[in-house]
């Protein structure tokens, strides 16, 4: 088996007498992009801080390349980090910040190429103050490229960028885990961890709700259909269970080919399922239930 190039065991994280990571446990393997979600306040970026070595664990094991980050400083030189909030000098141009960055980072670094990558070749002696919010985003991620790192932490990479750059993000993001990168990613935009990830875990109350491979964890959810019949009609039986609101109807199912299948037969010819949608459970559908069990619970 490789070696994870981050392995979490029994984390725990206190601030005082509030325990604000509960004993949680997981690995990232090299060239994944691992996902980590949750509800605000759940645990992400105090997880996160004690992984790049900024914070102590109250128990627990951290290691990243197989060492301590809080005693081993060298593997520091082999990461990459896009923290929530860049801070940068707003009289520095753009071309200064990276310079700037290139030159506290231990690696050896292209300026013009991290610049390039993030689509801020065109601004490079633009000064940051004024850049705007989606532009700072894209500078917070060309420093954190500098010098190609092995291992990059995402923290809400893509909050305020347009759709495009947002679009051009996740393409380059695909680049780097194409080359071997490794990526750490925490985000609140369900649909980024969706396209982006291969495993994840969602945070609620620090503790972990739900983790593994995003295909097994959808799979492991009840897709849905939905539609409008007239208000009398009486479904053919289903694998899954329906909702019937009036005119409109819900369905839950864990074998979507086969109810679709019994409702387009059922339907055929004499009824029209109008505004008919078929699919499978989103990361959004896992969110809600983790938020719906601890209500229940
Ligand atoms: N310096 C601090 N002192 C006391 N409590 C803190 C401190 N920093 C964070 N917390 C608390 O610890 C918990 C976890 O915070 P954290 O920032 O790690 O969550 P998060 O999952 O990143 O949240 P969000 O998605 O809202 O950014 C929260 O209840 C927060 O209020």
């Amino acid at each position: 088996m490789t070696t994870p190039v981050i392995s979490v065991q029994g984390l725990r994280c206190r601030y005082g007498e509030f325990e604000a990571v509960r004993g949680i446990d997981f690995d990232v393997q090299p060239g994944e992009l691992f996902a980590l979600l949750g509800t605000n306040g759940a645990g992400k970026t105090t997880t996160l801080e004690t992984i790049e070595g900024h914070r102590e664990p109250s128990g627990g094991v951290v290691r990243v390349f197989g060492q301590d980050p809080r005693q081993d400083r060298s593997i520091r030189r082999r990461i990459g980090i896009m923290l929530q909030e860049g801070g940068f000098a707003g009289d520095l141009t753009v071309r200064e910040t990276a310079e700037l960055g290139s030159a506290l980072t231990a690696r050896t670094s292209d300026v013009d190429e991290s610049l390039a990558a993030v689509g801020l070749a065109g601004r490079r002696e633009v000064r940051v103050r004024q850049l705007s919010g989606g532009e700072r985003r894209r500078l917070d991620l060309a420093l954190a490229l500098l010098g190609e790192p092995d291992l990059l932490f995402l923290d809400e990479p893509t909050t305020g960028m347009d759709p495009e750059s947002r679009s051009a993000t996740w393409d380059l993001v695909r680049g780097l885990l194409a080359r071997g990168t490794t990526v750490l990613l925490t985000t609140h935009y369900l649909e980024e961890a969706e396209r982006l990830a291969h495993r994840l875990a969602i945070m609620h109350e620090g503790r972990i709700a739900v983790s593994g491979r995003l295909v097994d964890v959808l799979a492991a959810h009840r897709a849905r259909i939905s539609f409008d019949t007239h208000r009398d009609a009486v479904l053919p039986p289903l694998a899954g269970t329906a909702e019937v609101t009036g005119t409109h109807v819900e369905i839950r199912t864990p074998d979507l080919q086969r109810d679709l299948h019994a409702l387009l037969s059922w339907a055929d010819g004499h009824l029209e399922l109008s505004g008919l949608r078929a699919h499978h459970a989103s990361l959004e559908d896992v969110f809600k239930g983790v938020r719906e069990e601890v209500l229940v619970a």
